[in-house]
């Protein structure tokens, strides 16, 4: 519902603040600020809000992910084999269920900025000077929005390198892979980042072949080895072909297939490539230079500890300010930049960062890894508890996984805690809310009665796992 503006003279309106792109950082922004007395307005050249979170990004990644993870599930489970007959789905019939919640997504949100009066702008944005934000809407209308204060949350796109024509019906990013209307039976999935290494799971998930390339010499390699190893262990039990250390040369395409030359002289045949390798931060053509700011390399701007750019008056937040490139963290730098902007004090940057890679199994960690505490010299100890001996894990069918808790053997304080398996990033929680408690120690999972069955028994199993260990 359109608002009254407050227009001040001429055709321009005046806001205490200005957010650009409504993604999860945007969002968070918006609603601080609104929540704390200001006249807000967002802006965001697409024609619905949610950012590419919601459109390109997390969301369509995920509802993609969790309508393969129903098909392998119902694959093999004996029951229904028997009532169904197993069928080929194609990325199109996954996408469907991905439409829907991005719509379901897009209403939700829309409602929290009608509900704080927040007024939207559809529109490219232009920063013409520190107080002063074009807005180019597609038909052709141009909006100017004079502000005190303005956010840049304009988020991130894929890297597209020149050596490819992202052009050709064949070659996708994973913002373009969404529109997939053809069938493959075959792709290149190169860069085995999070995004390469979620779209490997989703590809083999639906029969397809893949190969995965990677420019590193193992995967994640951030993770724990351990949960890395595992990654790498059940992605090529799937069927993904993992190949590590390679770096492309040139892509040949034709009209019905790509074949990529690598630069130690290997050819890969496939019916498409997905490039997955790096993004960079939304910011040219934004008039930063009229502000005086400078991204870097990679389109990124620095921030200090209150998400404030080197103009006093401009802050940013999200995937524009580079690390560490995620919703969950987006939407929280968000809300503590307009915590800051409000005036609020003793605000912590956002630093504590759990890890959810949403690949087949699923990957979720926080805390320090077995080759960070060994090199700190850390004196720490291993509780570990298989997915496979726990009731709920075998009553649902969820048997590949682990939880794995490192601990200090004198203090007991919890380190560091790695899962993987179905429904790790929710499992991580419970271990993260114990380690950021005052009272941080393992004993917490042998001292607190937890529902049975539930995959939370991964806890107790594995302290006692640890606990033993100790002498
Ligand atoms: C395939 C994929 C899967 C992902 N999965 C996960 C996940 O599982 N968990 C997780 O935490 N993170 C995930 N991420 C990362 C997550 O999507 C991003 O970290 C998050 O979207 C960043 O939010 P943001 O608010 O910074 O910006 P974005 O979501 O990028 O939104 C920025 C908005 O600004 C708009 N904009 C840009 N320039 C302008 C301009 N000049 N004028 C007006 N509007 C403009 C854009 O159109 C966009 O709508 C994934 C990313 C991808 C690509
Ligand atoms: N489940 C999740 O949390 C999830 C899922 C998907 C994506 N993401 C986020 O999306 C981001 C992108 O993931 P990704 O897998 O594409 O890549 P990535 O960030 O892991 O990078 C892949 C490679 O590309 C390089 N690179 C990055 N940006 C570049 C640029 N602009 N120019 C040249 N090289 C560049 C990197 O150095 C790296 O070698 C990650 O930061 C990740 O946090 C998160």
């Amino acid at each position: 519902m359109p608002r009254k503006k407050e227009v001040v003279s001429g055709n321009f309106v005046k806001y205490d603040a200005v957010v650009l792109g409504s993604g999860p950082a945007g969002e968070g922004a918006a609603m601080k600020l609104a929540k704390s007395g200001k006249r807000v307005a967002i802006v965001d050249m697409r024609e619905q809000l949610g950012g590419n979170c919601t459109h390109v990004g997390t969301i369509p990644s995920k509802a993609l992910r969790q309508t393969v993870s129903s098909i392998i599930r119902y694959q093999r489970d004996p029951m229904f084999q028997k009532v169904g007959e197993w069928k080929q789905f194609t990325m199109k019939q996954v996408l469907r269920n991905a439409h829907k919640v991005i719509q379901l997504q897009v209403d939700t949100h829309s409602r929290f900025y009608d509900r704080n009066k927040i007024d939207i702008y559809h529109g490219r944005a232009y920063v013409q000077d520190k107080n002063t934000v074009m807005v180019f809407s597609a038909d052709g209308i141009t909006e100017t929005l004079v502000f005190q204060q303005l956010v840049i949350a304009t988020g991130s796109r894929p890297y597209r390198p020149d050596i490819l024509d992202f052009n050709h019906p064949r070659v996708f990013d994973s913002d373009k892979i969404l529109d997939l209307d053809f069938s493959i039976k075959k792709i290149i999935i190169y860069g085995a980042g999070v995004i390469g290494c979620e779209y490997a799971s989703i590809f083999i998930g639906l029969d397809h072949k893949v190969d995965l390339i990677n420019t590193q010499h193992k995967l994640l390699s951030y993770l724990d080895d351990e949960i890395s190893d595992a990654l790498s262990y059940h992605l090529r039990e799937q069927g993904v072909l993992i190949r590590h250390n390679e770096q492309i040369d040139f892509l040949e395409t034709f009209d019905d297939h790509v074949v990529m030359h690598t630069q130690s002289g290997k050819k890969i045949k496939a019916d498409a490539i997905l490039w997955c390798n790096g993004r960079s931060g939304n910011t040219d053509g934004l008039g930063l230079e009229n502000v005086g700011l400078k991204p870097n390399s990679r389109g990124q701007l620095t921030v200090n500890e209150q998400y404030q750019t080197e103009v006093e008056n401009i802050y940013a937040a999200g995937d524009v300010i580079g690390w560490p490139s995620l919703a969950s963290a987006a939407y929280d730098q968000g809300r503590n930049a307009g915590g800051n902007m409000s005036g609020e004090e003793g605000l912590k940057p956002v630093t504590s960062i759990p890890t959810g890679i949403y690949t087949i199994p699923e990957i979720s960690s926080i805390g320090k890894t077995e080759q960070q505490l060994t090199e700190e010299k850390i004196p720490y100890e291993v509780g570990q508890a298989s997915f496979r001996h726990l009731a709920r894990a075998q009553i649902t069918g969820d048997t590949v996984g682990e939880l794995k808790i490192l601990f200090h053997r004198d203090t007991l304080e919890i380190l560091g805690v790695h899962c993987f398996g179905n429904n790790a990033a929710e499992i991580i929680h419970i271990g993260q809310a114990v380690m950021n408690s005052p009272n941080n120690t393992i004993k917490y999972f042998v001292e607190t009665t937890f529902n049975y069955p539930t995959m939370a028994e991964a806890y107790r199993v594995a302290t006692l796992n640890g606990m033993n260990r100790l002498f």
